[in-house]
């Protein structure tokens, strides 16, 4: 399984693809600790809720390579709950970096309280907790990509081959390797099931034309792209069999905070009676948040919207509105949730966690 690669690792050398210069070059730049990886996060030279998660959890795997061991595992635990509770303020709305720390946190509490673990081995222990986030990510990404293919298939039945929108950005360069939406996107080709993939620009900072096109063009998928505006239109002319998205963060209730615009794509889908699934893994469900109004939204910088690169191309002067993501409402998601256990009703995750 070669796909595009955006995070390497290899004994503590953490690079990534800065995804700010695609199309144009790929470049990989070095992250060396926790401060490099809460730039390369907030400057969104990485993005996407797996990778975000990643990034930060290796950037800090290579730290503690790095670094002696404390004297005792209390000051171990403290130092890395601190880096930890820094990375998470990097960008608010994805929690899978959030949902990592709190598992890494926890990991920490248990090899402190564990006697017959010295600081060394705890450390060594962490360092290989957090290395092997990688791993396990595709491994559920290739689950993801299997479960939902067969479940758009199987509510397609009938069909060759298929149409499908998504949006934004959700491939190998959003997560450690294959992708959620386009995992699926990925499988479906790969299944011969696949007639074309619609992706959607995705204003205001276009990760669906400058990272999904470039991601769909290096793997050969058929594909075409489409202005926000004109998904639609799009719909009706091209009759799509499912909308395919990703996730930033799920609520116990299934409500999906995910790039702005994911909302209008739901919206749209239902009143062309096309499916509407969300692919994401485990990692981006909050259980803590009981519905999608206290999911957290992050507002960018109004400079996304007014400028093409260093162009302006809206009227100076002018007030602009930057959410980055919206919620789109667990009843809209008709087609399911697909995740690594299996494609579930919104209401049906909980029993599965
Ligand atoms: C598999 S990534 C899923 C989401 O993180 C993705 O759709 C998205 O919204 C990315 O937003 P971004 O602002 O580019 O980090």
């Amino acid at each position: 399984m070669a796909t595009l690669q955006a995070i390497k690792y290899n004994d503590g050398q953490l690079e990534i693809l800065d995804q700010l210069q695609l199309p144009e070059s790929c470049t990989f730049i070095p992250i060396c600790n926790v401060e490099d990886a809460w730039a390369a996060i907030r400057e969104m030279k990485v993005r996407g809720a797996p990778a975000i998660a990643i990034v930060g959890c290796l950037s800090l795997a290579a730290e503690l390579r790095k670094l002696a061991a404390p004297e005792t595992k209390p000051e171990l635990c403290r130092l890395v709950k601190e880096k930890l509770d820094y990375l998470v303020t990097s960008r608010p709305t994805a929690v899978n970096i959030q949902l990592a720390a709190e598992a890494c946190v926890k990991l920490c509490t248990q090899l402190r309280d564990n006697t017959s673990v010295d600081v060394v081995e705890a450390k060594d222990d962490i360092i290989k907790h957090l290395e092997g986030m990688l791993a396990n990510d595709i491994a559920d990404n290739l689950a993801i990509g299997e479960h939902g293919a067969s479940d758009v298939m199987k509510k397609n039945a009938t069909k060759e081959k298929l149409r499908i929108m998504t949006h934004c950005n959700t491939g190998s360069l959003a997560t450690a390797g294959y992708g959620t939406a386009l995992g699926v996107i990925r499988s479906l080709h790969k299944a011969n099931k696949l007639d074309q993939v619609y992706c959607t620009e995705t204003r205001p900072y276009n990760q669906g034309s400058r990272l999904t096109a470039f991601e769909l063009v290096y793997e050969k998928i058929p594909a075409t792209l489409v202005c926000d505006s004109m998904a639609a239109a799009a719909m009706k002319q091209f009759k799509m069999d499912a909308v395919i998205v990703g996730a930033d963060r799920v609520a116990a209730n299934g409500d999906t905070a995910n790039k702005i615009g994911t909302y209008q794509l739901a919206v749209l889908a239902k009143s062309h009676d096309v499916l509407f699934y969300v692919a994401a893994p485990f990692s981006s469900i909050d259980f803590q948040i009981a519905n999608g109004q206290s999911i957290p939204i992050e507002e960018r910088p109004h400079s996304e919207m007014t400028h093409t690169g260093s162009i302006r191309t809206a009227a100076a002067g002018v007030n602009c509105w930057n959410p980055g993501f919206d919620v789109t409402p667990a009843e809209l998601i008709t087609g399911g949730i697909i995740t690594e256990k299996g494609v579930f009703k919104p209401d049906q995750l909980a029993p599965h966690q």
